[in-house]
């Protein structure tokens, strides 16, 4: 599938966390199928030189790395505020992504054809509309929760005075009868509503509707009710992922040598932690965490990004040196396709969840914040290939019993069907007449104009 088409894509990435990896993915995938189209990717210079090393993008030359204002100001002292640099960023659009485009423009000599962006971006619709040329959004987490932000006013206003009862289902919402208020990410009907992160969600539900598409890291399949309403509200709708299977087998790095260390163990023996690159659970959780998997036994394969905090875990790995193994990095999605892996202890961030999906692997789910306590309700109480840890926090009795389940346990053996159940349509959704390969078509039809 090639279109010979030239035009000028300007790719607006949000560079925290892992939004700019999967709209890069998706890019690559663009690039190959429209080699006469130029990307113009503007990010930060520290979430480009993250992205760009990780992933391996056709050498065709046709997406240039621009860098725009992360928004800190010169001499700026950080508070250690978690979302200080991010709220700096937001506060800094849109003139960051506008001056980004213009330079673009002239570095290039081709006008703009059409505007990808994450779509956090809700001023994209403007300056496409400026542009005179199409708008196309990817929003990089569930369908669900773009749904959640489509219905701000709405679940706001059936649940005003209610927001804090926390149980309060959305059933008013099509396909979201068991979703509860207090899964929502804060600023929908909870936490501060004025905050920055909070009105860039709810401006975004509004201008959604100006987007000439919004494409997906999901499948058709995974809820058909949720996405045919998205349909209903939208100009169109295009799943186009899981992106890990959508997109051809990469070349991987593994360092650490996690694969020859899974070979050594038996099929659906071990567990494998990772609570993606923004977070790490507390000291108390993670001794919690630790001290259930010595308890039981279960080999596993930790990729534990903080290295300040991993000393925390010194006795412990000392005395689970055979049992187990903690490495700063890993090769995710290989780990997850590999057959010993018997569950996935995660934070339910989406890369995450569908990644273990496209795998077969069950889920241990401990969510943070943001979309996360949504996909862990997913997980556990519509698609059930998965559970959450009792309480919200891990604790060493409420972990133990959470691995007897999925391991040991009736409901477990359940999970694994279901997963594999979903398994298998994500894996129809990106083979030759699949519904992402179909809409993989339309979107390059939208983007190469
Ligand atoms: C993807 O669906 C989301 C995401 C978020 C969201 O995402 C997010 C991603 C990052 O890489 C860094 C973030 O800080 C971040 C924050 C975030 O939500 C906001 O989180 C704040 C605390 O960090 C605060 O709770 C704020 O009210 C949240 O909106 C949010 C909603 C989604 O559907
Ligand atoms: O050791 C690691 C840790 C994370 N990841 C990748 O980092 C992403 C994490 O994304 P997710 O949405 O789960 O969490 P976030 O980083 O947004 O919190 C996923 O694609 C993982 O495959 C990885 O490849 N190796």
């Amino acid at each position: 599938m090639q279109v010979t088409k030239q035009g000028h894509v300007a790719v607006l990435a949000f560079p925290f966390g892992t939004h700019a990896a999967p709209l890069l993915t998706l890019v690559g995938r663009l690039s190959a199928a429209a080699p006469n189209l130029k990307f113009s990717f503007l990010n930060t210079a520290k979430s480009n030189e993250k992205v760009f090393s990780k992933i391996k993008i056709a050498e065709n030359g046709n997406i240039k790395a621009h860098n725009v204002y992360d928004g800190v100001p010169e001499g700026h002292v950080f508070s250690g505020h978690p979302l200080e640099s991010v709220e700096l960023f937001l506060k800094a659009m849109p003139e960051t992504f506008k001056n980004g485009v213009k330079e673009a423009v002239k570095e290039s000599g081709m006008k703009v054809t059409c505007l990808l962006s994450d779509a956090f971006f809700w001023f994209s619709g403007d300056m496409a509309a400026e542009m005179g040329v199409p708008w196309v959004a990817l929003w990089t987490a569930a369908p669900c929760s773009i749904s959640v932000h489509m219905y701000t006013d709405l679940i706001r206003s059936t649940l005003k005075g209610n927001g804090e009862n926390v149980d309060q289902t959305l059933k008013f919402i099509p396909g979201m009868s068991a979703i509860h208020a207090k899964d929502l990410p804060d600023g929908v009907c909870h936490g501060n509503l004025e905050a920055p992160f909070s009105c860039m969600l709810d401006n975004m539900g509004r201008m959604l509707p100006r987007a000439t598409a919004l494409a997906m890291n999901s499948f058709e399949e995974i809820d058909h009710t949720i996405i045919d309403d998205l349909k209903s509200k939208l100009k169109m709708v295009l799943n186009v992922g899981p992106f890990n299977l959508a997109s051809p087998p990469q070349s991987f790095s593994d360092e650490s040598g996690c694969i020859p260390w899974l070979d050594k163990h038996r099929a659906s023996s071990l567990a494998y932690l990772c609570f993606g690159s923004i977070l790490t659970p507390s000291p108390n959780e993670l001794m919690a965490l630790a001290e259930a998997l010595e308890a039981q036994k279960v080999p596993f394969l930790w990729s534990f990004r903080d290295s300040s905090k991993v000393q925390l875990l010194d006795k412990f790995l000392e005395r689970t040196s055979t049992l187990g193994k903690i490495v700063p990095w890993s090769p995710q999605l290989q780990v997850l396709e590999h057959a010993s892996v018997g569950v996935f202890i995660t934070h339910a961030g989406w890369n995450s969840i569908s990644e273990s999906i496209a795998g077969g692997v069950p889920m241990i789910c401990r969510p943070f914040f943001a979309d996360q306590p949504l996909n862990g309700r997913l997980v556990e109480d519509i698609w059930k290939i998965g559970v959450n840890v009792e309480g919200g926090v891990f604790t060493k009795c409420g972990t133990m019993r959470a691995l007897d389940l999925v391991f040991k346990a009736e409901q477990g053996k359940m999970m694994r069907e279901n997963i594999g159940i979903l398994k298998k349509k994500a894996r129809e959704a990106v083979a030759t007449d699949g519904s992402s390969t179909k809409n993989f078509k339309t979107l390059l039809e939208v983007v190469s104009g």
